[in-house]
C-alpha cells in the first residue's frame, strides 16, 4: 500500500480546497518556491523517456554589491533498469544509458551542477553480506569506467556532475569506500569525498563491504559555487553537515538509498534542517524502487529470511537556507528536480538568523574535546 502513494504533496493537492492547500503549504513548507519555465523539448523528452521533470527556483533579494549568483542544480533519482542478477557489465552499461537520457534532459534545462544517487552504478546489495558480485561493481574514482562517462557528460554539457559510486581504491591496497567523485564542468576530476558514517541500522550492512571515510569535510570550488556531498547515513549527523559548512558549502549534496520503514518520517526534516542551521542548500536524493536479490538474507531480528530491503522512496528534493523546500519528486517514479538557486541567499539568511555568529563553537569544541576523553565525567549536577 506505501509504495502506491505517489507523494505526499500530491495527496494534499488531491484532497483539500485551495485556500486550505495553499495555507497548509506554507506551514509544512515555507512560501512555495517559483515554478520554473523549463524547454518544451525538455517535457517531452522527459515524458518519452517515462520521468517525472519538476523545476522550482528560489530567488533572494537584489544586493548593491553583488549580482545575483543564480545556479541550477539537478537530482536524478531512479530505479535500476535491470534485475540484480544480469551480468554486472550489463547492468553498469544500463544504468550509464539511463543516466544518459536524463543528464540530456538536464542538459536542455540549463542544469549547472548535476548529482545522482547514492552507489548509483549498482543495485543497494550491500543488504546482503555476499561480496560476490557485487564488489565487481567498484571503480577507480579516477579513471574508472563511470568515471571516463561522467567526464563525457561534463564535457559535453558543460556540466559538474557528482558521482557516488563504489570505489575501488588501486593505490591503497584495492580496499573499497562509499564515494562521490566530482568532475569539473571541463571535464577535470576536481576530487573525491568518502562517506564519513557507515550505517548499522536494519539490513544496511555496509561495514561488510567498507570503512568510514577519511577525505574529512573537503569542499569543492566549482564555476557555479562551492559545493560538498554528505553521503546518505551522514544526514542524521549535525556535526557532518556543520563541517561541511564551516569549510565554505554553499550547496550539499546528499545522495542516499533508504527505505520507507526505516527512515521516511525522517527524510523530510533532516536535509531540510541542515539547510536551516548552516544557512546552506541542501539536496537530498533518493533512490526509487524495490530491488530484489536471489539469495534470502536475514536482518538479525529473528524475522524471516526476506530477499528485498524495503521500499525506496524517491521523494528527492532540495531545501533553502530560509527553511523553504521544493515539493519532493515522485516516492514511486525515476525523476529529474531541477531547481534554480540563488547562492546570494545563504549569506543573506545568515545575515539575518546570524547561526554562525551565535554558535558557541569554542564552548562545544572545549566540551567535546573533553566528552571524547576516557576520563569524561558528564557534566551532571543532582541534589
Ligand atoms: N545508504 C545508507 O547509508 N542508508 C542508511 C539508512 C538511512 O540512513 O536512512
Amino acid at each position: 500500500m506505501a509504495a502506491q502513494l505517489e507523494s505526499v504533496e500530491r495527496c494534499l493537492e488531491k484532497h483539500l480546497p485551495d485556500p486550505e492547500l495553499r495555507e497548509v503549504k506554507r506551514i509544512l513548507y515555507g512560501n512555495e518556491p517559483r515554478k520554473l519555465e523549463l524547454a518544451s523539448a525538455a517535457v517531452k523528452s522527459a515524458s518519452q523517456h517515462g520521468f517525472e521533470l519538476q523545476g522550482y527556483g528560489f530567488e533572494a533579494a537584489t544586493e548593491q554589491l553583488r549580482q545575483p549568483r543564480k545556479v541550477r542544480v539537478g537530482l536524478i533519482q531512479n530505479r535500476i533498469p535491470l534485475p540484480t542478477e544480469t551480468a554486472v557489465k550489463e547492468q553498469v552499461s544500463a544504468l550509464h544509458k539511463r543516466i544518459a537520457e536524463m543528464v540530456e534532459v538536464a542538459a536542455m534545462c540549463g542544469v549547472n551542477i548535476v548529482c545522482f544517487q547514492e552507489a548509483w552504478t549498482m543495485p543497494f546489495a550491500f543488504c546482503t553480506r555476499e561480496k560476490l558480485p557485487w564488489t565487481e561493481f567498484a571503480e577507480s574514482a579516477k579513471d574508472g569506467p563511470t568515471t571516463r562517462f561522467c567526464q563525457e557528460l561534463a564535457r559535453k554539457h558543460n556540466m559538474v556532475v557528482v558521482s557516488p559510486i563504489l570505489e575501488r581504491d588501486e593505490l591503497h591496497g584495492e580496499t573499497l569506500w562509499n564515494t562521490a567523485v566530482i568532475i569539473s564542468n571541463s571535464g577535470t576530476v576536481l576530487g573525491k569525498s568518502r562517506k564519513n558514517h557507515i550505517p548499522r541500522v536494519g539490513d544496511f550492512n555496509e561495514s561488510t563491504y567498507y570503512m568510514e571515510g577519511n577525505t574529512g569535510h573537503r569542499v569543492f570550488q566549482t564555476a557555479f559555487g562551492r559545493i560538498a556531498v554528505n553521503i546518505c547515513y551522514g544526514r542524521h549527523h549535525p556535526l557532518n553537515w556543520l563541517l561541511y559548512s564551516l569549510n565554505g558549502a554553499e550547496i550539499i549534496f546528499n545522495p542516499s538509498a533508504t527505505t520507507g520503514e526505516l527512515s521516511e518520517c525522517m527524510w523530510p526534516v533532516e536535509a531540510r534542517n541542515a539547510a536551516i542551521a548552516n544557512h546552506c542548500f541542501t539536496c537530498a536524493i533518493n533512490r526509487v524502487g524495490t530491488e530484489y536479490f536471489k539469495n534470502e538474507f536475514t536482518s538479525g531480528d529473528g524475522k524471516e529470511a526476506h530477499h528485498e530491503f524495503g521500499y525506496f522512496y524517491g521523494s528527492s528534493y532540495v531545501a533553502a537556507p530560509d527553511g523553504r523546500q521544493t515539493p519532493g519528486l515522485s516516492r514511486i517514479q525515476d525523476g529529474l528536480l531541477v531547481t534554480e538557486l540563488d547562492v546570494n541567499l545563504c549569506r543573506q539568511v545568515s545575515d539575518k538568523w546570524n547561526f554562525k555568529m551565535t554558535g558557541r563553537y569554542e564552548m562545544y569544541a572545549e566540551e567535546l574535546a573533553k566528552a571524547v576523553q576516557q576520563d569524561f565525567c558528564p557534566n551532571i549536577i543532582s541534589e
